[in-house]
């Protein structure tokens, strides 16, 4: 059960003028260096609470673990890094068709779209159903909409409403809920970013009602935590992998795709998005996260990587024993094969022509996609993303930029007349209306 990086194309002796090699990182060798001293400084100083975080102690989830034994469904309210790391955990472990297999329904509000909220609404016994609320600031407008929705519900079918709610929150109006209510609610240090947070109550809360073994999840990510201590770059994962694309993107790979060959991470590739375009898009920089999934996104954009604008780097993720396996009978060449055969000839092939295209591209091996590797996983990027950060000198553990569009929101809603907003278009600006 281990993850290796191999790094197909990286590391050839070939100097070419869309390749790296060596020379690339001895020509920055102190750059890498300073990188790595000023994580393990930041670290120090306490400023990276997500290096922190693995090391509490999780037992203080087992009394919600069992807690939760009373309920048949578990619905979780949050958005960006206050959702998107259980989900990608969730599925990752779980697979994507957990609630059609099992009593207990897990159901993810991510979103303000009414038809989902609904929707799920309409499936559910809200009654037997254990709600999340988290959001670090607490005012998350999706967050506090779907969440005050909720909460209306279950007050109108219960006196007990209170035992159906749990809150993670630091802040804000989710917090002073908490508190005037009196729900269930758990804290995330301070010094921890959303993106970066899967690892504190915010993930862990509700995966521990999930059926997910949390504890080997940490463990994972512990191991992952003691490869990315380490000062040499070649047994150091994160600060390679960070490197890599560090100095892709200094030859014009300015878009970073993360091609997993497994359904069970594609919600992981969501959370990667995330992880990488809030963490480094800033001043002018950025390297725009793609999701690609194998095998059948070769049928989609693989003729653009292939023949398109020369500016990816692709990432493969390769989980090498699945859950189940199929055999084909054919009187071609798939007969006697299985699909996990067919999906891994078809990754080995596409990066096999990537690199004859000269395609810069890496794989992730995993042996077995569980709990552990997941967790090396995960810690694996925002290790990365932290080296990455301090390459390219850029902070990455804020997002002002996301705030321009919330507070015209919030002016929006408080000012417009409600049926206005729909018909409001943005001037200077084509419209199709369809
Ligand atoms: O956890 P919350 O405070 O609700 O924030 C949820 C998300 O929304 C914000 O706008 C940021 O873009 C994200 O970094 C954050 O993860």
């Amino acid at each position: 059960m281990n993850i290796e990086l191999n790094y197909t194309n990286i590391m050839d002796e070939i100097i070419y003028e869309e390749g790296i090699s060596l020379l690339d990182f001895v020509n920055i060798k102190e750059k890498i260096n300073t990188a790595y001293d000023k994580v393990m400084q930041k670290c120090k100083n306490d400023e990276l609470g997500f290096m922190k975080i693995i090391y509490d102690d999780i037992l203080i989830y087992y009394e919600l673990k069992e807690y939760s034994k009373d309920f048949d469904n578990i619905v979780v309210i949050g958005m960006g890094g206050s959702i998107l790391g259980t989900q990608a955990i969730y599925e990752g472990v779980k697979g994507i068709h957990y609630n059609d297999l099992n009593d207990k329904k897990v159901y993810f509000l991510d979103n303000s779209d009414p038809e989902k909220t609904f929707e799920i609404l309409n499936i559910i016994n809200l009654k037997k159903t254990l709600v999340f609320a988290i959001s670090k600031s607490g005012n998350t407008a999706e967050t506090l909409a779907n969440f005050l929705i909720i909460e209306e519900k279950l007050k109108g079918i219960t006196k007990d409403y209170k035992k159906n709610i749990v809150v993670v929150a630091n802040t804000g109006e989710l917090k002073n809920i908490a508190d005037r209510e009196g729900y269930k609610f758990y804290r995330m240090p301070e010094n921890v970013g959303g993106r970066f947070s899967v690892f504190s109550a915010v993930g862990l809360a509700p995966l521990c009602c999930m059926d997910i073994d949390i504890e080997a999840l940490i463990e994972g990510a512990k191991e992952m935590d003691k490869l990315c201590r380490n000062k040499d770059i070649f047994k150091n994962p994160a600060l390679m992998n960070a490197t890599i694309h560090y100095i892709a993107y200094n030859k014009g790979k300015t878009i970073s795709v993360l091609m997993p060959y497994i359904e069970r991470l594609h919600k992981f590739g969501l959370w990667y998005r995330q992880l990488w375009a809030e963490s480094i898009g800033k001043n002018g920089i950025g390297q725009t996260p793609v999701i690609s999934l194998g095998a059948k996104d070769q049928h989609s954009q693989l003729q653009l990587y292939m023949d398109g604008l020369k500016n990816i780097i692709i990432t493969f993720i390769t989980v090498h024993k699945f859950k189940y396996d199929l055999k084909i009978r054919s009187s071609n060449y798939l007969n006697n094969r299985t699909l996990s055969t067919l999906i891994h000839s078809e990754q080995k092939g596409t990066e096999i022509s990537l690199t004859n295209n000269k395609i810069p591209n890496i794989s992730i091996n995993i042996d077995e996609l569980n709990e552990y590797t997941i967790g090396k996983l995960i810690y694996l990027y925002e290790m990365q993303t932290a080296f990455m950060g301090e390459l390219l000198e850029i902070n990455a553990f804020n997002q002002p930029a996301v705030e321009g569009g919330k507070i015209i929101t919030r002016k929006l809603l408080e000012e417009c007349p409600v049926d206005e907003i729909k018909e409001s278009k943005p001037t200077k600006k084509y419209c199709i209306e369809i």
